[in-house]
């Protein structure tokens, strides 16, 4: 639960930053008086918040009153989007950039010595569900990521920023690279004979079915010996699966993703 009295501000409502504004209202982590949007166009996500009292692209000076300013643009714009508020904020105000790829030494080229956080989540935080990786040089930086993404995330500390990059991969990116293997699940039901409209309910069905295990907290070595029945189907599956690069594949994935990180930030 966030307890500062202090405004944050949310520059940026796109998809990730309507997903945190959904989750934190839904999850009461901040009252919507305490919320400042700043956004270029209006979004419904920033609507609703301002009819519970937010405050939507206000007079600049007010800006000053935040305790934290959450960076949730695109790695391209930062500089142009932060550039004009920068001087505006308080000189101890957190940054808390969501952004892939931007190093902690970038952000402190424009806000100088304010205390920076990067916090990698995934927009199921909207759902008070998500994931978040979190990482700072600053005790009182990962405490205000902490109260802000603890209600709505499972909140994984990293010690070193340079892992910023892999947890990008494995957790921002990586419920599109899950969402993807359904796809391409239900296209092989298609070709094994069933429908389109029943395949993908059962690849869905399915994808829900092992998110319904996975919240048990239970190992998932465990969750996949409960499913494979000794010489059944499950293990002919896993074993094909395994043959025809499963591992190489999750590999391939990270290993894109972490070094499109490291391009967006130079
Ligand atoms: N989507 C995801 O799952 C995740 C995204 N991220 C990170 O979050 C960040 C945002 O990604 P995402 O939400 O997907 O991107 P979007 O493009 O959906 O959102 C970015 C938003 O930034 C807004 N914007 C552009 N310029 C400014 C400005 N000057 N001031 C204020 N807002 C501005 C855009 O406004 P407009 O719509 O009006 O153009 C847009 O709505 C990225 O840095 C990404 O790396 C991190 C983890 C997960
Ligand atoms: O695709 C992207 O670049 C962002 C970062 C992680 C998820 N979405």
């Amino acid at each position: 639960m966030y307890t500062s009295d202090r405004p944050v501000i949310l520059l940026g409502c796109g998809r990730l930053g309507s997903a945190l504004l959904e989750g934190w209202l839904a999850t009461g982590t901040l009252a919507a008086e305490r919320l400042i949007v700043l956004t270029p166009s209006n979004k419904t996500a920033a609507e609703a918040a301002r009819e519970r009292g937010a405050r939507i692209n206000p007079p600049e000076a007010v800006l000053a009153e935040a305790a934290s300013l959450i960076l949730a643009v695109k790695p391209g714009v930062w500089r142009e989007a932060s550039g004009p508020i920068a001087a505006a904020l308080a000189e101890d105000v957190t940054i808390v950039s969501l952004m892939a790829g931007v190093g902690a030494h970038s952000l402190s080229s424009v806000f100088g010595k304010r205390p920076v956080v990067r916090v990698m989540p995934t927009t199921a935080v909207a759902q008070g569900r998500g994931v978040a990786a979190v990482w700072s040089n600053h005790d009182n930086a990962r405490a205000a990521a902490h109260a802000l993404f603890d209600p709505v995330a499972d909140t994984v500390d990293l010690t070193d920023e340079g892992l910023i990059d892999a947890a990008t991969a494995v957790a921002g990116s990586a419920p599109a690279f899950i969402h993807a293997y359904v796809e391409a699940l239900a296209r092989a039901g298609q070709a094994a004979g069933l429908d389109a409209e029943a395949a993908s309910r059962l690849a869905r069905g399915a994808l829900r079915s092992a998110g319904a295990g996975a919240e048990t907290g239970a190992p998932l070595s465990d969750l996949i010996a409960r499913i494979a029945s000794p010489g059944g189907t499950t293990e002919a599956g896993l074993k094909a699966q395994a043959e025809a690069g499963l591992d190489a594949t999750a590999m391939a994935a990270v290993q894109a993703a972490v070094a499109r990180a490291k391009a967006l930030g130079n």
